[in-house]
């Protein structure tokens, strides 16, 4: 790709592959950039808009951004704090997806129950820095000094193999369902940060005159998160039900409610949270709501 085809866009970093790779891909089609991705290659411009987008590894991201390289990225919380890059990056929003948290891990059978009685002995992960912040503050509450202090090795990968490979006495780790744990013999002892996937612009603005298609991008990203977090709730409910119907449904703003042919009662609509949703439908079946609907909504503003 020519320098001179990238001028003027803004660069747009997303991870080329795991964990984050595919929930990016449906949030880029949900705001409508659209892109031919030619095979292998690492950066492609957006068909419709002024927009380059750059897949980095999502280590990676925080420091492109961070440095102004590129003005835009998502990746996770987590690699943020682990480059050292949370001055230099600004979080626009929480994508909720990535959720999953950074554990220290010892084998189950082990004597260690608590990270202060793993201090001192050797820790492996591929988050070097903040396992260093995180047993350097232990280490300094305990008194462990010089070969005293907790040994810190990084590895690149599988990091679950190092206690039963001897290579290590526990380890920091990112656990979501805690199934890799669990199949590594491993529990967890303490959590060092929760973490999900985050929205991210350079702090210092490099390219004043991308401000605005950041903004657009912000927002119809927000449009898409806010529509996979919320449904339409619509139900019919005689007039002398509403108020009690209205308190369950109340809306985001306010619920819409509008007349029906038959005098006594009114049809409502009304964003709910997708999570409530099946204790609001029990609720409005108590409270007297009939012909209750649930719609999915596929992009929204809020
Ligand atoms: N099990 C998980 N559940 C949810 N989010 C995760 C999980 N593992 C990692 N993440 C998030 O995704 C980010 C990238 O992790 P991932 O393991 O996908 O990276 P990678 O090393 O680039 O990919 P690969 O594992 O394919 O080499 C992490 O920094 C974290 O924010
Ligand atoms: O709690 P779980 O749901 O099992 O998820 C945790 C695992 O997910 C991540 O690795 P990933 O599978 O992305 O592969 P990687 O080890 O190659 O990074 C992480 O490093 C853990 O190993």
């Amino acid at each position: 790709m020519h320098a001179e085809t990238l001028k003027g866009r803004l660069l747009f970093a997303i991870p080329k592959k795991g964990r984050l790779y595919e929930k990016c891909m449906t949030l880029l089609a949900g705001a409508d950039i659209q892109f031919r991705r030619p095979n292998r290659l690492d950066v492609c411009v957006a068909l419709n808009h002024p927009i380059a987008l750059v897949f980095l590894p999502a280590a990676d991201i925080p420091s492109f951004v961070g440095k102004g390289n590129v003005d835009l990225g998502i990746t996770g919380h987590d690699v943020i704090l682990e480059a050292g890059m949370e001055n230099y990056v600004t979080e626009e929003l929480r994508l909720g997806f990535g959720k999953c948290a950074l554990q220290v891990q010892v084998p189950e059978e082990s004597s260690i129950k608590t990270v202060e009685q793993l201090a001192g002995k050797r820790v492996v992960t591929s988050f070097e820095n903040l396992s260093e912040k995180y047993f350097g503050d232990i280490d300094a509450r305990l008194g462990f000094q010089g070969e005293g202090k907790t040994k810190i090795e990084y590895v690149g990968g599988s990091v679950e193999a190092a206690c039963s490979l001897g290579l290590a006495d526990g380890i920091v780790d990112l656990v979501e369902s805690g199934e890799t744990m669990r199949a590594a013999g491993l529990h967890a002892i303490s959590t060092v940060l929760e973490t999900e996937a985050v929205l991210i612009r350079s702090t210092t603005i490099k390219h004043p005159e991308h401000q605005s298609i950041i903004n657009l991008i912000t927002k119809r990203i927000a449009g898409v998160i806010a529509a996979s977090k919320y449904v339409v709730i619509e139900y019919n409910v005689r007039r002398s039900g509403l108020e009690v119907t209205t308190r369950i449904t109340p809306g985001r703003r306010a619920p819409t409610i509008s007349a029906l042919e038959e005098p006594d009662w009114c049809a409502v609509s009304a964003m709910v949270e997708k999570k409530k949703s099946a204790q609001v439908m029990d609720e409005l079946v108590k409270a007297g709501a009939e012909d209750i609907l649930v719609f999915n909504l596929d992009n929204c503003r809020v």
